[in-house]
């Protein structure tokens, strides 16, 4: 059956997938191949995967800002494997799904080593396009609202294409989500894969690493640490914060839908650095300061996802708030951090 892109576009049958997935001992059994599944997103889209008892998943990780900590509850299981591979080299598995969520995701290290950045959204996002055509499996990317730049065009729907600088410090981060997403698209009407595309805003929860760098971390380990919270300057650029399972609902759906997308999916509310911060200092540590510091290069002055589509498409919208969701992260925070209540 051909398939049809949200663009219009009809392209020629995917690969036949395995004839191993119609046998009677496996036809019950989706084979689910998550990268990056040992980070954050990653780690609570394979709990939710394993919850379907009729599921195999496969997590390749490099361990780069990810953790076997956060799979230890599967190890081992029967139905789960952890394989310690680097997406820009290629992979054998034979597989019905690939969630493609490998790649830094935070500033600090998507910058770290800028050129790996590159290697793995090109390269790696290739290679699994690659397994996805061999095996005739559909493939998810997770890509960025970074895809916008720094977006002139507030909020941004899907069909906006973005004000990226291509040769910023953040470019080997956005410009290479954007290759990615290309290639995809380049597979899907070249080969006919089946792909879909997500566009994920700034998503927090539970398991982030506590000096990820990124904003939500940072301010709740700040709190829970009793230092100041760093509000990069000028403060008054706005972030979107969606909930990490409100985000695995819609990938999931995404997933199972018969849309390529690209779709935004990210919660609409929208604040300020500055109202986070005093959100976070008034939830968990009201006597604690607020600092303002430098800020980095090309930092988006205004990010929030119009999620019309994924509404209409998904049946799909948030369900936590930021001041539900906080206290959630702050409770895993308290935990690993050995910080408790009074
Ligand atoms: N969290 C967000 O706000 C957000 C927003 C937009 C897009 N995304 C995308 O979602 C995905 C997951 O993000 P996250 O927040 O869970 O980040 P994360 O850093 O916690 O997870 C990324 C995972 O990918 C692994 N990885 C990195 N490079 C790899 C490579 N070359 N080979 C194999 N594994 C590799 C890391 O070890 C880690 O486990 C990323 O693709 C990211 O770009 C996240
Ligand atoms: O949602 C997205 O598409 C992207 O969002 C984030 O990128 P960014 O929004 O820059 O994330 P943060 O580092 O959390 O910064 C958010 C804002 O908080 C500010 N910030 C950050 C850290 C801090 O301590 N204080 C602070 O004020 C930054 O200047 C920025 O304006 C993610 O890190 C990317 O992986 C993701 O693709």
């Amino acid at each position: 059956m051909a398939t049809k892109s949200s663009n219009g576009t009809t392209t020629k049958s995917p690969p036949m997938p395995s004839p191993l997935r119609n046998s009677k001992f496996l036809q019950s059994n989706m084979r689910i191949l998550v990268t990056g599944g040992a980070g954050f997103i990653g780690s609570h889209l394979v709990d939710r995967l394993m919850q379907n008892e009729k599921n195999e998943v496969i997590v390749a990780d490099n361990y780069f800002t990810g953790s076997k900590d956060n799979l230890k509850k599967w190890i081992g299981h029967p139905r789960f494997e952890l394989i310690r591979h680097d997406v820009t080299e290629p992979l054998m598995v034979e597989v019905d799904r690939i969630y493609h969520l490998a790649c830094p995701a935070s500033p600090i290290f998507y910058k770290y080593n800028p050129v790996k950045t590159i290697k793995t959204n090109v390269i790696g996002t290739l290679n699994m396009l690659g397994l996805a055509k061999r095996v005739g499996a559909r493939i998810l990317l997770t890509s960025t609202s970074e895809v916008y730049g720094d977006p002139l065009v507030h909020p941004q729907p899907e069909t906006y294409w973005g004000n990226v600088n291509p040769i910023g410090v953040r470019s080997c981060y956005d410009e290479g989500k954007r290759v990615a997403e290309t290639l995809m698209f380049d597979y899907h009407r070249q080969h006919g894969i089946e792909i879909r595309i997500a566009r994920i805003f700034n998503t927090y929860g539970p398991r982030m690493n506590i000096d990820d760098g990124r904003v939500v971390s940072n301010f709740i380990a700040q709190a829970l640490r009793g230092e100041a919270l760093t509000v990069q300057k000028p403060g008054t650029q706005t972030r979107s914060f969606c909930y990490v399972s409100d985000m695995v609902d819609g990938l999931m759906r995404l997933m199972e839908g018969d849309q390529t997308g690209p779709i935004n999916i990210g919660n609409p509310g929208e604040f300020t650095m500055v109202e986070l911060a005093e959100t976070v200092k008034e939830l968990i540590k009201p006597d604690v300061e607020i600092k303002m510091v430098e800020n980095t290069p090309d930092d988006p002055r205004q990010r929030k996802p119009d999620i019309s589509k994924a509404k209409e498409i998904l049946g799909w919208e948030p369900k936590v708030k930021l001041r539900e969701g906080l206290p959630l992260m702050e409770e895993d925070f308290r935990l690993r951090l050995g910080v408790f209540k009074k």
